[in-house]
């Protein structure tokens, strides 16, 4: 996995790569004026270091107090940088944390007391604005309980903030491993709410692109929670599931076969992420890792990974099997979303009570990540996140092509404002930069 799992292009890209990294890096430097080199505890940390760091992990409620008061000085300096139209209608609370475009904040809606998390995303850069309209394409046209729902949107030309749901529980592994307990059929529960969520999307004509642990959150710390899919950012539409895309993104240890090859691929490139985030949740490992992406990208073309040491000799052959129906090198053999959640393993543990406890080598296998990954990286702990990361997070190639201009949220430098009531869907309500708060609600 090399030192991060910033999102990049293979290296037959490299020269596009590189002038990528440079912009994003100057975007980043240029965004940065006023924040600390140290990034807030919940930044783009791997999943693995973040999940190590819970091993032992506090009560919810302290965490939650942890978090507030740290990041209460920083919520007050993000509410100047907050427009004042967004700051009317919610009270910026705390910051939860930053990704390559983007600042996420908890606020509370001023008027009824209720949570929810603003992502602020800066557009004036060409890279945030792509990434800001493929989150924003997606996200008006996605109703689902197991998809991150959009409140509303405030448009303005060097920023949008896009109100969402809270999501208060935790990433999936963080999840899996402060359980203290888990077995095949956690796994499996998770599993199908994922695959609710991915079908659902990919019935839509909806790729996303970017499938990872990270971006799979509860929505509450009950054991009854809904999981989300989040993070739209690399997200595309097809016609159809069978509409073929041929740019190339992802992060790495999840980047599909087809991809790397630079073949035209479509909606499986999700399904074999899928496959990889299914071997993560039931080992700790992952199936395809190496420092030298290289040779990561060469064992994910050849398809060569193993089901060797623990805990895989406690896992069911049909766990094996729904695995290895995910991660055929020919996308055309893959599971659907719709087979998968129809697999006889999900299908099958999702009923069985009792189960072999995985946890113990879950957690031990997440550990000897973590202490190689940061011997490789010492400048990277678990709470100094991924410096990899910071602005250079989210590569995505300048190949222009036909799918990035499909689906794209237009007008992004109108300044406009879109409502989401439940009952009635998206409203969009136009308002000008200079106008008060109150003369562009809905
Ligand atoms: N609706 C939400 N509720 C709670 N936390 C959220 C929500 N949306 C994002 N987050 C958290 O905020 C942090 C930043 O998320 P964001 O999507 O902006 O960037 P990222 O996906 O981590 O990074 P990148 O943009 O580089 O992919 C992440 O830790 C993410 O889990």
């Amino acid at each position: 996995m090399g030192c991060g799992n910033s999102k990049v292009l293979p290296e037959a890209s490299k020269k596009g790569y590189v002038s990528v990294v440079q912009s994003l890096v100057a975007f980043s430097k240029a965004h940065d004026d006023d924040e600390p080199k140290k990034r807030p505890e919940k930044q783009k940390s791997p999943w693995f270091s973040t999940s190590v760091k819970n091993l032992h992990p506090p009560s919810n409620i302290q965490q939650q107090t942890l978090r507030d008061g740290r990041h209460q000085d920083k919520a007050a300096k993000y509410k100047d940088k907050f427009d004042p139209r967004v700051t009317a209608r919610y009270d910026i609370k705390a910051l939860i944390g930053r990704g390559s475009f983007s600042r996420v904040v908890r606020v509370e809606h001023r008027a009824t007391r209720q949570p929810f998390a603003i992502k602020m995303m800066e557009v004036e850069a060409p890279e945030g604005r792509e990434v800001c309209a493929s989150e924003l394409a997606v996200l008006h046209r996605v109703r689902h309980s197991n998809v991150i729902q959009l409140i509303e949107v405030f448009q303005f030309p060097q920023r949008v903030y896009m109100v969402l749901e809270l999501a208060t529980g935790g990433e999936l592994l963080d999840r899996v491993v402060s359980r203290g307990h888990f077995t095949e059929r956690d796994a499996t529960q998770a599993l199908r709410m994922v695959l609710a969520g991915v079908g659902y999307l990919h019935n839509l004509g909806i790729t996303h692109r970017d499938l990872k642990p990270e971006n799979l959150l509860y929505y509450h710390p009950g054991a009854d929670s809904r999981l989300l899919v989040t993070d739209f950012g690399l997200a595309t539409f097809g016609i159809d599931r069978t509409w073929f895309l041929r740019t190339t993104c992802g992060t790495p240890e999840y980047i599909a076969p087809e991809v790397l090859l630079r073949r035209p691929y479509s909606c499986a490139v999700d399904m074999w992420a899928l496959g990889v985030i299914t071997y993560i949740v039931l080992s700790g490992s992952m199936p395809f890792e190496d420092e030298s992406r290289m040779r990561l990208y060469r064992s994910i073309v050849r398809g060569k990974y193993s089901f060797h040491g623990n805990p895989w000799p406690s896992v069911s052959n049909l766990a094996k099997d729904f695995i290895q129906r995910l991660l055929p090198l020919d996308p055309a053999t893959r599971l659907t979303a719709d087979q998968a959640i129809r697999h006889p393993w999900v299908v099958t543990m999702a009923a069985s009570s009792s189960m072999m406890n995985l946890h113990r080598s879950i957690s031990q296998n997440l550990r000897q990540r973590a202490s190689r990954s940061s011997s490789r990286c010492p400048s990277r702990t678990a709470s100094s996140g991924d410096s990899n990361s910071v602005g250079l997070g989210r590569l995505i190639s300048l190949e222009k092509n036909q799918e990035q201009q499909q689906g794209r949220a237009s007008g992004l430098s109108q300044p406009q404002r879109v409502i989401q009531h439940p009952a009635r869907g998206l409203q969009e309500h136009h308002c000008h930069p200079t106008e008060a708060p109150d003369s562009c609600e809905g």
